[in-house]
């Protein structure tokens, strides 16, 4: 039987797995998901073909691996689930991890890419933390998989020296890698190629205000197909608000909130260390030191329960709306469209139209109807604009970051995938485009092989290839 491939996202406070089969495209074999780790009682999600679960669980999953691991075995031990039965069925597991530091590809896990990645956890410890913590599982309970990770950060790589460069001594910020990151990049790889397609435009011809808001949010500046700034940094806490994150701030404000702020936070362990003010400012702040509650659609509604709620509100457009006048700025004015994504970009309507009616001197404009409705469960993109098609368009993207992407996994051949070229001259264009683009590292006389997992449908497969 074929094997599969598990794509894993493990957040702060949930862990999400998915099965795929390697058809082109891909099918979805098994979707399942545990959110609240860190506030029990724990809920598992859970989806196959046309079978769809939800429950509170009872047993008492405190970290990312142990939940990890019961989602595992929740889909081993489904008889219903042939085609994943156990670790033999697996090819690849492929890990998103939020800070890849300087790498600008995938890589695939052995005892070195490890090391090196051990030595990031610090500046995500919110993320890289429980997915590494994953992936050594993956390395010791299920050797004969190949783990391959994926870096939020590697999107960014295109940022210009001087967006990326913090006016800092610079032989400290180079011996410790302090400058701008960037996180998102998995999912704003995904809403660029769907967009370009959408708008049916080359993705390097491509000019995005792109919006990742959730729990955590951020905004992207996309130049041509590539990014050229972002709101996050060093690590995901500058920028924008989030559910429990400040953004930015003073840095020096940390001193006057407490002067505990540089000691070792009770929530480290001897593994993961994180400082007082770091743990305030990623874990403590945001909408749930504002309003105590950490979901935002308390937040975004007409009526709001109270001020503090109708000031979160009014903080996070606020932010929001200063991103895009600078990257408009930063564009030239010269804008294909501004995307809403995430949980909040993708679900608030009072957020975008309240967004789009402060940005209208730079030509957005929303199709109230259009915008209510939101896209269905089958849209990846949709044009919520007013208008025949004057101005940037104002989008609706439904991201996945499970669908990584694995056009970046330059310079090694995939076993799976030993097809010619040839197997792509019926897929999109916009795929052999990304099989022939530079952050691949292909090109003449380099072995690449490529798969590109795009948009389209449920999210998918578009094309695999291999060329020497
Ligand atoms: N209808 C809605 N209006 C506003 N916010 C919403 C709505 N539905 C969900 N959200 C918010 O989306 C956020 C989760 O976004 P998501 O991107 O899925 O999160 P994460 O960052 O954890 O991956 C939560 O803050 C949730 O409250
Ligand atoms: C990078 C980041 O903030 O990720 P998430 O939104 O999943 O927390
Ligand atoms: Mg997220």
């Amino acid at each position: 039987m074929p094997k599969s491939i598990l794509a894993v996202n493990a957040g702060s406070s949930s862990v999400k797995i998915t099965f795929y089969t390697f058809d082109n495209p891909p099918r979805t074999i098994v979707d399942a998901a545990i959110s609240g780790i860190t506030a029990p009682p724990s809920t598992l999600k859970y989806q196959a073909g046309g079978r769809k679960h939800k429950e509170e669980l009872k047993e008492k999953l405190s970290t990312a691996q142990d939940a990890f691991k019961y989602l595992l075995q929740r889909c081993f031990s489904d008889p219903e689930l042939s085609e994943v039965a156990s670790a033999d069925d697996v090819e690849y597991i492929c890990h998103r991890v939020v800070h890849g530091g300087d790498y600008r590809d995938a890589v695939e896990i052995n005892d070195e890419t490890l090391g090196h990645l051990k030595g990031l956890e610090d500046l995500a410890p919110l993320h890289n933390f429980s997915a590494l913590e994953i992936v050594r599982l993956c390395k010791s309970e299920l050797p004969k998989v190949r783990s391959i990770t994926f870096f939020d950060s590697s999107f960014h790589q295109t940022i210009p020296e001087a967006v990326r460069t913090y006016p800092i001594n610079q032989e400290i910020a180079k011996a410790n890698g302090l400058r701008k990151y960037g996180f998102h990049g998995i999912s704003y790889s995904f809403i660029l190629r769907s967009v370009a397609q959408f708008l049916n435009k080359p993705v390097e011809k491509t000019n995005l205000i792109v919006m990742h808001i959730g729990s955590g949010a951020s905004i992207c500046a996309i130049k041509d197909g590539k990014s050229v700034d972002t709101s996050m940094g060093l690590t995901p806490l500058a920028g924008l608000p989030g559910a429990t994150r400040s953004g930015s701030i003073d840095p020096s404000l940390v001193f006057h909130y407490t002067n505990e702020a540089g000691k070792l936070s009770p929530a480290s362990t001897s593994e993961m260390h994180i400082s007082t003010a770091e743990d305030i400012l990623n874990k403590q702040s945001g909408w749930k030191a504002l309003t105590g509650t950490t979901d935002f659609a308390q937040i975004a509604v007409p009526n709001p329960p109270s001020e503090a709620h109708k000031l979160a509100f009014d903080i996070f457009v606020d932010r929001i709306q200063g991103y895009i006048g600078s990257y408009y700025v930063k564009l030239n004015g010269e804008l294909d469209g501004v995307v809403f994504a995430g949980g909040i970009g993708e679900k608030s309507a009072l957020l975008r139209r309240t967004l789009v009616d402060k940005c209208q001197c730079l030509g957005l404009a929303i199709d109230d109807v259009a915008n209510d409705k939101g896209p269905g469960d089958e849209e990846t993109v949709k044009d919520i604009s007013k208008g025949s098609g004057k101005g940037p368009r104002v989008l609706i993207c439904q991201t996945n970051e499970q669908v990584v992407g694995f056009d970046s996994f330059g310079g090694k051949a995939l076993p799976r995938f030993p097809k010619s070229y040839d197997y792509m001259q019926d897929t999109e264009e916009w795929a052999i485009d990304a099989i022939e683009g530079d952050r691949l590292g292909g090109g003449g006389g380099i072995e690449v092989s490529t798969v590109v997992l795009g948009p389209g449908g449920s999210a998918d497969l578009q094309a695999s290839g291999f060329r020497q």
